[in-house]
């Protein structure tokens, strides 16, 4: 059975959960050994796949766990605000460190290497790739130039404001047209993910609301605070 069939099997059984375990940088949580015992915490609390970044995470969340991981890389580029996986480079040590799926942001913005190249390397290690999209358009570009999964992850965060809610009209237009769809960014809560299946998603990514504490107490004293008020 291929990973996808794999994955389409655990999907139906268990709902589709993947859980993005990227703690806030310089979080006293951001230990490769914290990432790996959260990730560990994630698949036997059920969840079907995980993404995690960096190389030094990835090794050792991968000495644990057993179900699937997207893995990705991100950087702070000078020439680029692409952040998510955007060197060659980059996919070849994230095959290496041992990931099952390897995301790339599949924006159109300036970029130092295509998504084309980048897709083609990761198919070249045998890997599935995945697009973290911003548009429609975006998707559907990454769907034709191959990518097996496409990601809502870029919606809001190619534009000055970002909002509250999760983009759900991308996921449906993407899987409307065709694509195997993770929704993901700001699904916040266990009912905004189950929106997301009723949209068409294949699976939903959650992160921030699972394994970022610092997030997750700021949304709690926001509300304590206007209590206060
Ligand atoms: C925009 C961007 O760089 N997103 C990143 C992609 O890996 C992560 O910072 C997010 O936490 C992840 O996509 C999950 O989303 P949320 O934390 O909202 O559940």
């Amino acid at each position: 059975m291929s990973l996808l069939e794999q994955l389409d099997k655990k999907i139906a059984e268990t709902g589709g959960l993947i859980v993005s375990c990227q703690p806030v940088p310089k979080s006293p949580l951001d230990k490769p050994e914290i990432v790996a015992a959260m990730a560990l915490a994630a698949q036997q609390a059920g969840a079907v796949a995980l993404r995690i970044e960096g190389i030094a995470n990835l090794r050792t969340t991968r000495a644990v766990v057993s179900i699937p991981i997207i893995g990705i890389l991100k950087r702070d580029l000078d020439a680029s605000q692409v952040r998510i996986t955007p060197l060659l480079d980059d996919v070849n040590a994230l095959a290496q460190g041992g990931a099952d799926i390897i995301a790339v942001d599949g924006t159109e913005r300036v970029r130092p290497v295509t998504v084309a190249a980048l897709l083609a390397r990761i198919h070249h290690h045998a890997l599935l790739a995945m697009a973290d999209c911003s548009t429609y358009e975006d998707g559907i570009m990454c769907q034709r130039l191959g990518a097996e999964i496409i990601g809502t992850t870029l919606s809001g965060y190619t534009t000055q404001i970002t909002p509250e809610e999760p983009d759900l009209a991308l996921v449906k237009a993407l899987s409307d047209a065709g694509c195997r769809v993770i929704a993901e960014g700001r699904y916040n809560t266990p009912a905004q993910a189950a929106n997301a299946m009723r949209h068409g998603a294949w699976a939903v990514t959650v992160g921030s609301a699972i394994t970022r504490l610092e997030h997750i107490c700021q949304w709690y004293n926001t509300a304590l605070k206007q209590v206060a008020l």
